[in-house]
């Protein structure tokens, strides 16, 4: 099984092709930090938001974000998932909640990846069901699909291709959240099962 999973993604990643480099990942993550800190720095109304990653993908954004905003702030996550293994999305499922109480503040949710939408619409609208008084969606990469989504990232790093992506966060079948720029997998290796456990 482990043999299986090690051939798979290293042959995932042989296949793939790069269509973003490390460092242009490093400037789209500034570019974020600098818009949040742009408004928060110098906030006049004392704003003390939360910073929410959504979980597991948001976990490498995330983790080169913070340390970039200059403002004070408090930071959990949410864990949400509709993708699991698969390439295509479907139900929403909710491993972790949001923790604290969001009534009356500004929520910075942040994300790696908005494509079809789904996700994030569902978790911004749930903040505001639970009162929070701004909901800012911040992603790493906007998904070009031609067509308009249920909910659009207030701010954006990258806007990338129509393709199904790994690294920096995202993964396919688990594989790959590590690596440091976005890699488009090829489509047939998308769909190889792995051997019953
Ligand atoms: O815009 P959407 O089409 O809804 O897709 C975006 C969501 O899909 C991914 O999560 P996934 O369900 O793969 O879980 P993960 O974060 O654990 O990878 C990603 O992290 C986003 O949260
Ligand atoms: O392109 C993607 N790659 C990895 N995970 C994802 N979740 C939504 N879209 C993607």
């Amino acid at each position: 099984m482990q043999d299986f999973h090690y051939t798979r993604a290293r042959a995932l990643l042989s296949n793939a092709e790069e269509i973003v480099s490390a460092e242009t990942v490093t400037a789209a993550v500034k570019n974020v930090a600098a818009v949040l800190n742009q408004r928060f720095d110098n906030d006049e109304t004392g704003a003390f938001p939360l910073v929410l990653g959504v979980m597991g993908g948001a976990v490498v954004f995330t983790g080169n974000l913070l340390p970039q905003l200059n403002f004070p702030l408090e930071f959990d996550y949410i864990h949400v998932t509709r993708y699991g293994d698969l390439d295509r999305g479907g139900e929403i499922v909710w491993k972790v909640i949001p923790r604290q109480d969001v009534t009356g503040r500004t929520i910075i949710v942040v994300d790696d990846i908005l494509d079809e939408g789904e996700t994030l619409a569902h978790v911004k609208q749930r903040l505001l069901d639970m009162g929070a008084a701004e909901v800012i969606l911040a992603v790493f990469a906007d998904k070009d699909l031609g067509r308009a989504k249920p909910v659009q990232a207030d701010i954006v790093g990258l806007s990338i291709p129509n393709r199904f992506v790994v690294g920096f966060g995202m993964d396919a079948h688990g594989y790959w959240r590590n690596l440091p720029g976005l890699w488009v997998i090829r489509d047939t290796d998308k769909q190889v099962e792995a051997p019953a456990a």
